[in-house]
């Protein structure tokens, strides 16, 4: 383990210092594209406009004749296109692949001061994030990199579940975690084929009416299989000092449940979420920004407390230093956010 005095030193000699803070921008999608597709590549600067953050990726989902040309997509992207000061992530290939090495090194050395934040899948332990740690170092100080480029893990084997307080505290590049749903359930032998979202199989039922017949006037409710995984998430990645996202929602077409998925991981905690398909950034922006009139509450409450201490009745409800708190985090974001966009500032008032 790395003594603590020695973790905000460069890995490698001439490589820049790490950072002491994890900038906060707004992160309430990261927008997946594919490299390889030129369609795609032509539109980003357009997509770049209403995302917080584009990521080229490169490992599931581009087939394995497309992976050089997703490569050399991104260097593209990185050298050419103006995405107007929206972060350029990527999500590289796993450890245990052959690309992963040439995507690090490539698009360090070639597109190092454009990227902000590569994304590192299957991560198991701290070992995964010390080996890309070291590598990212050495790249940085060759090609006279200006700025560290942060790691973003994602948790998608039971392993690296049981292993993420070490992972979110492996390395001051650690930017953030987000769910792997999809690999996640085939690593622990959950039985769905869906990516994210609930399941038909996975409900809460009520007793019944009738002590004679089983069926009558029951009700059922799916649950969220994803709640354990996500709030432990949480708990990891802010005593860390990180960013918990949620990760990806693979029934593009069904947007009302993609939002209540969103919602869900919103309210536990997450700053942001995947976006697969034009159509969820919308979804991501509407769910990650708070709620007007929760914000309206929450200034009420600061409003009326101006210490922020003892026992108040506002609205009928208790408030407290603690509810205080609540109510600081809710206004501190509709802050932040407001700050880039007008429509934003006018509905929260500020
Ligand atoms: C999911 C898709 C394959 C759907 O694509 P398509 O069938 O082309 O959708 P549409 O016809 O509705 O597309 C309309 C237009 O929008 C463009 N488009 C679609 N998606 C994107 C995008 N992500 N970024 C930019 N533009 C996009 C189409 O090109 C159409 O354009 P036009 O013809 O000009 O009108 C597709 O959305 C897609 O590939 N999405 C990304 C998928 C992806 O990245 N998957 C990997 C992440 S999830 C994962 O890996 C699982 C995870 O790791 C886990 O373990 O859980
Ligand atoms: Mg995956």
């Amino acid at each position: 383990m790395r003594h603590p005095r020695d973790f905000f030193k460069p890995l490698a000699v001439g490589a820049p210092e790490p950072v002491r803070e994890i900038p906060v921008p707004p992160s309430r999608m990261i927008h997946f594209f594919d490299p390889s597709n030129e369609k795609m590549r032509a539109k980003l600067p357009a997509i770049a406009a209403k995302a917080d953050i584009v990521l080229g990726n490169l490992e599931d989902a581009v087939p394995v004749d497309r992976k050089e040309s997703a490569r050399a997509g991104l260097v593209e992207v990185g050298k050419t296109a103006d995405l107007g000061g929206t972060p350029l992530w990527t999500r590289v290939n796993s450890l245990e692949s052959p690309w992963v090495l040439d995507d690090i090194t490539t698009l360090v050395t070639e597109i190092g001061d454009q990227l902000d934040v590569i994304m590192i899948p299957k991560v198991e332990g701290a070992e995964d994030i010390h080996y890309v740690d070291r590598l990212v170092a050495q790249l940085e100080a060759k090609a006279g990199v200006t700025r560290p480029i942060l790691l973003h893990a994602i948790l998608e084997t039971a392993q690296g579940m049981a292993n993420v307080e070490e992972i979110a505290f492996a390395s001051p590049r650690m930017q953030g975690i987000s769910l792997g749903p999809a690999d996640l359930a085939a690593s622990r032998r959950m039985k769905t084929t869906r990516v994210g979202g609930g399941h038909p199989g996975y409900v809460s039922i009520s007793d019944p009416t009738d002590a004679e017949d089983l069926e009558v006037g029951r009700v059922r409710a799916q649950q969220d299989p994803w709640h354990y995984t996500v709030a432990r998430m949480v708990d990891a990645c802010v005593s860390a000092g990180i960013l918990p996202f949620y990760g990806p929602f693979g029934d593009i077409k069904d947007t009302v449940a993609c939002e209540a998925q969103f919602r869900a991981a919103f309210i536990l905690g997450c700053v942001g979420t995947w976006s697969l398909h034009p159509v969820q950034i919308d979804i991501a922006k509407k769910v990650f920004s708070p709620d007007p009139a929760e914000v309206a509450f929450a200034k009420k409450i600061i409003e009326s407390i101006p210490d922020g201490k003892g026992v108040h009745m506002i609205d009928g409800k208790m408030q407290d230093d603690a509810s205080w708190k609540q109510a600081k985090v809710l206004v501190t974001l509709a802050e932040q956010l407001a700050q880039d966009d007008e429509e934003l500032k006018a509905a929260y008032g500020f």
